[in-house]
């Protein structure tokens, strides 16, 4: 299974008519197994491309094969249905879970004791974990993050980050995370696409050689010191 995206662009258009060119060339494949990270700036289109590749956007000029693909996709709104328990919001998008895999989801996500919470009880970094079991309830071959792990704190977001992790390496499927954090990129992925400023297009692609799971302290300072250097901002 691989992801190919030749983008050549998209564009807005405001209530005047106007053009608003917001993606221009993007193009890179992504293959079962791997880690894509999307970086750039705030406003550059990550959405907007996150869109196109989850099929929720078909007006784009260019091409992207998705063969086979089941999705799950957690948005940087958890998006959960308020008149349902958490575990309902499981089950409603994955009817065909079983409760060993709802057990495990909740135990890795530490969810157990909210199953029977409504959403409105919930607090963002909770919510954002019962986004995330509910992604991972339909097994899916392509998961889409759109920062989950923006306005948390720091302490939630590096507990998430870990639980996100140990999801990740526990499923072979295409993976595909935005950030502007160059530490969750650096920790999270295995490929990652540096975006330039709308029209966006990809700047720089870093491939990290050292394996997810063995990935040291100093090897995550070095990548960074060393992508510090490319200057990236200014390209
Ligand atoms: N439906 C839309 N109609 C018109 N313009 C849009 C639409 N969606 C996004 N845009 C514009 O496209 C540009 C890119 O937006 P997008 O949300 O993709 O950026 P982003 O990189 O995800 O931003 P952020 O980092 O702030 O989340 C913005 O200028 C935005 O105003």
């Amino acid at each position: 299974m691989q992801l190919e995206v030749n983008i050549t662009g998209k564009s807005f258009e405001n209530a005047a008519g106007k053009r608003h060119d917001v993606l221009a060339a993007i193009n890179f494949t992504l293959n079962a197994g791997e880690v894509g990270v999307v970086f750039g700036p705030s406003g550059c289109g990550k959405s907007t491309l996150l869109k196109i590749l989850a099929g929720l956007d078909h007006n784009y000029q260019g091409r992207v094969v998705r063969p086979g693909v089941r999705l799950g996709m957690v948005f940087q709104e958890p998006r959960l249905l308020p008149w349902r328990t958490v575990e309902e919001n499981v089950r409603l998008a994955a009817p065909d879970v079983d409760e060993a895999r709802i057990a495990a989801l909740f135990d890795v996500l530490e969810l157990t004791a909210h199953r029977h919470h409504f959403p409105g009880e919930l607090s963002l970094g909770l919510a954002r974990r019962v986004a995330l079991a509910r992604a991972f309830a339909v097994e899916p071959n392509f998961l889409i993050l759109d920062e989950p792990l923006a306005s948390l704190d720091n302490a939630l977001a590096g507990r998430l980050r870990e639980q996100i992790a140990t999801l990740v390496a526990s499923r072979r499927m295409m993976t595909l995370f935005v950030t502007h954090d160059l530490d969750d990129a650096v920790r999270l992925g295995d490929r990652l696409f540096f975006l330039s400023a709308r029209p966006a297009r990809i700047i720089h692609v870093e491939t990290i050689a050292a394996l997810r799971a063995k990935r040291s302290e100093q090897d995550i300072a070095d990548i960074k010191a060393r992508l510090a250097q490319l200057d990236l901002a200014n390209m």
